[in-house]
């Protein structure tokens, strides 16, 4: 059986104190199991300190972006070799609000997900359709393709260890979840994408989260179904006490 991964994006919010705040509160009370899985996605300048404080707990520490080159004059940019230096474990790649205010393609998220690998981190990669695609019937053709183009020319070995997260874009921030079946039916199409991609022990093995207004009181349902294993949590992830939640919703 398949592990939850509880992935808490803080987004650009928290000052110092409140991250550190937070990981003091939840370090001692994840669940040990290996049913489930911690990480908290916390903004660039926290990272080191967050790794520094999570030592030794079951946190770990996400960042939420990257740049695909190790380091050059690339003013502003973070890299892997930086992110893997100070101990980070997991990166968020192609965010939808990284693909709509900041120019991240498919091609960019490939690259970065070679990149995260070649560096020793887990990619957390992020795919999902506008309301109009859902609309007008492209989901599957639409997310199936994100999938195909970010894991291109990963080994099987990688994408058995990537994670992908499924987040319909009208379902971030906005309260609105897609129902579990709905969810969960995509969740399945991106798996079987994958078992074309690469072969049916990948696809099973292969972490597919949920996003989009995930809380305490809709991630029973969502995490019951059969191809949905965790959740990419925005809003409910920035209280210690709700992110406990959906991490101890992930260990049953
Ligand atoms: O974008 C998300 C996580 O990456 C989802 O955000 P919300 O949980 O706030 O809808």
């Amino acid at each position: 059986m398949r592990k939850n991964i509880i992935a808490g994006n803080w987004k650009m919010n928290k000052t110092l104190a409140e991250a550190t705040q937070f990981v003091a509160e939840v370090k001692n009370k994840i669940p040990a199991t290996d049913q489930v899985e911690a990480i908290v996605c916390a903004p660039f300048p926290y990272l080191a300190s967050l790794v520094e404080q999570a030592k030794g707990s079951n946190v770990k520490i996400s960042a939420q972006n990257m740049h695909f080159e190790d380091n050059g004059a690339f003013t502003g940019e973070v890299s892997p070799v930086m992110l893997k230096d100070i101990g980070v474990s997991h990166v968020v790649l192609g965010h939808s609000e990284r693909r709509e205010y900041f120019a991240e393609t498919d091609e960019t998220v490939n690259k970065k997900a070679h990149a995260a690998f070649n560096h020793g981190l887990t990619p957390i990669i992020c795919v999902g359709e506008t309301l109009e695609q859902r609309e007008a019937n492209e989901t599957k053709s639409l997310v199936g393709e994100q999938v195909r183009k970010a894991l291109e020319g990963l080994s099987k070995d990688q994408v058995t260890q990537s994670i992908i997260a499924y987040e319909p874009i009208w379902a971030i921030g906005t309260g609105k979840t897609a129902s579990s079946e709905d969810a969960n039916e995509v969740c399945a199409h991106i798996r079987q994408v994958v078992k074309e991609l690469t072969d049916a022990a990948t696809a099973e093995a292969v972490i597919i989260q949920y996003g989009g207004s995930v809380k305490p009181s809709n991630v029973d349902e969502l995490l019951a179904q059969s191809d949905i294993d965790g959740a990419l949590v925005g809003g409910a992830s920035l209280e210690a006490d709700s992110f406990l939640q959906l991490v101890e919703a992930g260990a049953k």
